[in-house]
């Protein structure tokens, strides 16, 4: 265990401090604060929508709940808001059943579902034909799974361009913290309504809007890869969430995990940061 009056812990605490994970946490405040900052960015935007993939993980489930009270809130205060939920399957997803039970839950204004599977598999098709050389099949594979979270972005705005909406984002700070998304896939968004939040205030979260703990259990997957389909994150991570989740709320984590985190961490800071000018 790493010693808590060491410098380990002041990394920790600039960390934390960096992704903007607060000490203290009580979901129903958070759910006031979420709810208020996304119906204030409607307001002040002047924008009329919001929109958002619903994949059936906790993320989106909370996250989409979030946002279909906010423009409910901002309705009531007399100007046009609508909630554009997106369903954006891969061809056939093998857990349409929890994003269907998402959908139940959050009830969602509308629901737009757009299969990103013949886009991406273009893309990849077009890429090869173009020249483009993989190591193998996995690296392949793997680059077509990041093509596949870049495709749902696309979607997502030409939603937002097409109903003058803002593109909601699922990152929060266990995330953040290890790069766990891909860049301007995923991690495109206008708002970012988790921010902070580690997995398991996510799930508090979750559970203090009346999500089915089926969902707000659920083993998290980015779910990209055709040849390991519903890969959990933390098999891909080499890292238990919750071993995230101590370091990002600043209580003791062993060495290894300690340090996996801290090199992710560092790694991945061009995703948290805008393109290098010179
Ligand atoms: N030092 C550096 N400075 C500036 N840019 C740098 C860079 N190193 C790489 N890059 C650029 O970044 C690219 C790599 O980033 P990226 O394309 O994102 O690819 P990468 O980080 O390799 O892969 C994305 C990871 O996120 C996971 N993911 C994705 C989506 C959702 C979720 C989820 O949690 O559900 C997880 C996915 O499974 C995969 O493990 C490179 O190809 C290069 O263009
Ligand atoms: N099949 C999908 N359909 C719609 N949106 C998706 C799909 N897959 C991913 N997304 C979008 O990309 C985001 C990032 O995926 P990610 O896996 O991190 O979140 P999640 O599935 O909501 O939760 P978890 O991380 O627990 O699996 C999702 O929150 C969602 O907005
Ligand atoms: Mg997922």
């Amino acid at each position: 265990m790493t010693d808590p009056a060491s410098a380990p812990l002041s990394v920790q605490r600039e960390i934390a401090r960096e992704l903007q994970v607060d000490p203290e946490f009580d979901a129903g405040r958070e759910i006031e604060r979420r709810v208020a900052f996304l119906a204030e960015r409607l307001t002040s935007t002047g924008l009329r929508s919001l929109v958002l993939g619903i994949s059936g993980g906790v993320d989106s489930t909370t996250t989409g709940r979030l946002c279909q009270l906010a423009v409910e809130r901002v309705r009531a205060a007399g100007q046009e808001a609508t909630f554009y939920a997106m369903r954006l399957p891969y061809g056939v997803q093998a857990d349409e059943a929890d994003a269907q039970l998402a959908l139940e839950f959050i009830r969602a204004d509308r629901v737009l579902t757009v299969d990103v599977k013949p886009a991406s598999d273009a893309a990849l098709q077009a890429v090869l034909a173009g020249g483009a050389a993989f190591r193998d099949a996995h690296h392949q594979d793997f680059v077509h799974g990041n093509i596949k979270a870049r495709q749902r972005m696309i979607a997502q705005y030409a939603v937002a361009g097409a109903h003058d909406g803002l593109v909601v984002g699922t990152d929060h700070a266990a995330e953040a913290v290890s790069g766990f998304f891909t860049k301007f896939g995923d991690g495109a968004a206008d708002v970012v309504p988790l921010t902070g939040l580690t997995k398991r205030r996510v799930r508090a979260v979750a559970e203090a809007l009346g999500a089915p703990a089926a969902l707000v259990w659920k083993t998290p997957t980015a779910d990209l890869e055709s040849l390991a389909p519903g890969k959990p994150d933390e098999d891909a991570l080499g890292v238990t969430y919750d071993d995230i989740d101590d370091f990002l709320e600043g209580k003791p984590v062993g060495e290894a995990a300690f340090e996996a985190i801290v090199r992710r961490y560092r790694l991945t800071a061009h995703k948290r940061e805008l393109p290098v000018a010179p």
